[in-house]
């Protein structure tokens, strides 16, 4: 599991090393000066003769900032830094200087005048430039002459190397936001431990690659934002034991599809059936067409463990509505936990238990939060999907799992999961009804533990988010995938989790 720290823990768990005098910046600007040079000799061949711009803000990020570059500067990279404050980092400043590191100031004035001659034509000529403008000190976007350089490397062409330095400046370190001008990095360099930033979107599609350097601090306590890997997945998964029947590893109730949306049924029901449970009932107006594609699928009432409803239910469709509502209310009474999609949310009771797992999309979650009297539009949502759907969960109850390029999970006591699985090909009709699919398996599998354990619904969540994202990896690696296509692929990414 990918775990990540919120900036106060990062700086609770620095204070008393550095009470200690343990050089954490020398740790941090070592790691980040062997990580920029890796990067130059992959690109160019050879690290000596490279050009390296800094930007330099005016805390600790731009020390570190400073100190890697002379560490390049020694090993024969041409480092010119940009000081974007009067008051930078004063040893980290001396050490360039001792390296023979060029240094010019941006002031205030280029707010007016624009960017310097001597630093535009730096930028142009630089193979890579380290954005040290702001690390978890940062308090909204970059502003001043900061910000103007970040502007001025976003428009450099052709496009240098750009690292930056414990995590692109300006962005939220704990939320994900992103205000004003954030420069995205092919690299990220970050320090003792994953920020909640590189995992979180938008602020995540800034960092490009995330490398680690270990500085020696003791993180410990509940992460801020987590993201499973693999086998944290297969320890999560209701592998059948060898004596089991059918009811014993869980029948799933579906309440999916509509008369103006049969597809969402079988769609549904595929990435149940293909993630594996013992059995799916289904009730509603598509029990033909889902038949038809699932003859293994039995259609009418019976004991559930687990229900998924909503997806491709319309609004005027009454009878179905109602179907969901009771299966709804069933599962929030009787312990067992509920999916809900689409078209179910809107009958979402005021308060629920965390077994009951919303799926929204952005604007099925701004329209949630909006019948429960706040003021949000789609636009808010996708521009903090943490903040709102840790909203949506304090509202309701439920687990919420905030579907998007990075699906976001919340749960109780903190469970908070940022999944980024799938390729940009999954954003396609369908899909979401698919992952519902494989949820209800996942929880009628573990119904039981999913009650009994209330950050559990959380984890499975994340878990389904992941095994989607990579059923449409395999379905057709690196080009368009149907949600048919998805399903189909879930038996073989689910055995090649478990068997590994
Ligand atoms: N404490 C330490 O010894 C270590 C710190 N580390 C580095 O230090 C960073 C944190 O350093 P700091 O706490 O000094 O904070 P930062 O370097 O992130 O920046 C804080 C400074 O920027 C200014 N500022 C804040 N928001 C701004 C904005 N929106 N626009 C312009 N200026 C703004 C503040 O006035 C303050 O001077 C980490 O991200 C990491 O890179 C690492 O070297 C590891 C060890
Ligand atoms: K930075």
């Amino acid at each position: 599991m990918l775990h990540s720290w919120d900036a106060a823990a990062v700086r609770a768990a620095e204070e008393p090393l550095l009470t200690a005098g343990v050089p954490l910046m020398a740790r941090a600007s070592f790691g980040l000066a062997a990580h920029v040079a890796r990067a130059l000799r992959d690109r160019r061949g050879r690290v000596g003769g490279a050009r390296a711009v800094l930007l330099v803000g005016s805390g600790n990020n731009g020390g570190d900032t400073l100190h890697a570059g002379a560490l390049l500067a020694r090993r024969g990279v041409a480092v010119t830094a940009v000081l974007a404050s009067g008051r930078v980092h004063g040893d980290g400043l001396a050490a360039l200087r001792a390296a023979h590191g060029r240094v010019l100031t941006l002031d205030d004035a280029c707010e007016r005048h624009g960017v310097a001659a001597p630093v535009a034509a730096a930028v142009a000529a630089a193979d890579v430039v380290l954005d040290g403008l702001l690390g978890i000190g940062g308090r909204g976007g970059v502003r001043g002459a900061g910000a103007r350089l970040v502007d001025l490397v976003a428009a450099a062409d052709p496009r240098p190397l750009v690292v930056a330095v414990d995590l692109p400046s300006g962005v939220g370190v704990d939320d994900g936001t992103r205000t004003g001008a954030v420069l995205d990095a092919d690299l990220t360099v970050t320090f003792g431990g994953h920020k909640p930033a590189l995992l979180l979107p938008p602020a995540s599609a800034a960092a490009g690659r995330v490398e680690l350097v270990d500085i020696g601090l003791r993180l410990t306590g509940a992460p801020a934002v987590a993201r499973l890997e693999d086998h944290d997945v297969v320890a999560l998964w209701p592998v059948p034991g060898r004596d089991v029947h059918k009811y014993g590893r869980g029948v799933l109730g579906v309440v999916t599809g509509s008369g103006h949306y049969p597809g969402a049924a079988v769609l549904s029901v595929a990435g149940a059936l293909r993630t594996g449970v013992g059995m799916v009932r289904y009730r509603g107006s598509a029990g033909a067409q889902v038949l038809a594609a699932h003859p293994e699928v039995v259609e009418g009432d019976g004991r559930v463990q687990a229900w998924v409803v909503g997806s491709g239910v319309a609004p005027d469709d009454a009878e179905q509505r109602s179907r969901a509502r009771d299966a709804l209310a069933h599962g929030s009474r009787h312990d067992e936990p509920v999916v809900v999609d689409a078209g179910a949310l809107d009958l979402l009771p005021e308060r629920v238990p965390p077994h009951v797992i919303l799926t929204p999309h952005a604007g099925e979650l701004a329209a949630l939060l909006a019948a429960r009297g706040e003021r949000v539009e789609r636009a808010d949502v996708e521009a903090g999907p943490l903040a709102h759907a840790r909203r949506a969960h304090e509202l309701t109850g439920a687990t919420v799992l905030l579907k998007g390029s990075t699906t976001v999970v919340v749960g109780p006591h903190g469970a908070t999961y940022a999944q980024a699985d799938g390729p940009a090909w999954l954003a396609t009709a369908g899909a979401g009804d698919v992952l519902g699919g494989v949820l209800g398996a996942l929880l009628a599998g573990r119904a039981s533990d999913a009650v009994a354990d209330p950050a559990l619904p959380a984890a499975l969540a994340a878990a389904a988010a992941l095994v989607h994202g990579r059923a449409a990896h395999r379905a057709n690696p690196g080009g368009p995938v149907t949600a048919s296509d998805v399903a189909a692929a879930l038996p073989a990414v689910v055995g090649a989790l478990v068997r590994a």
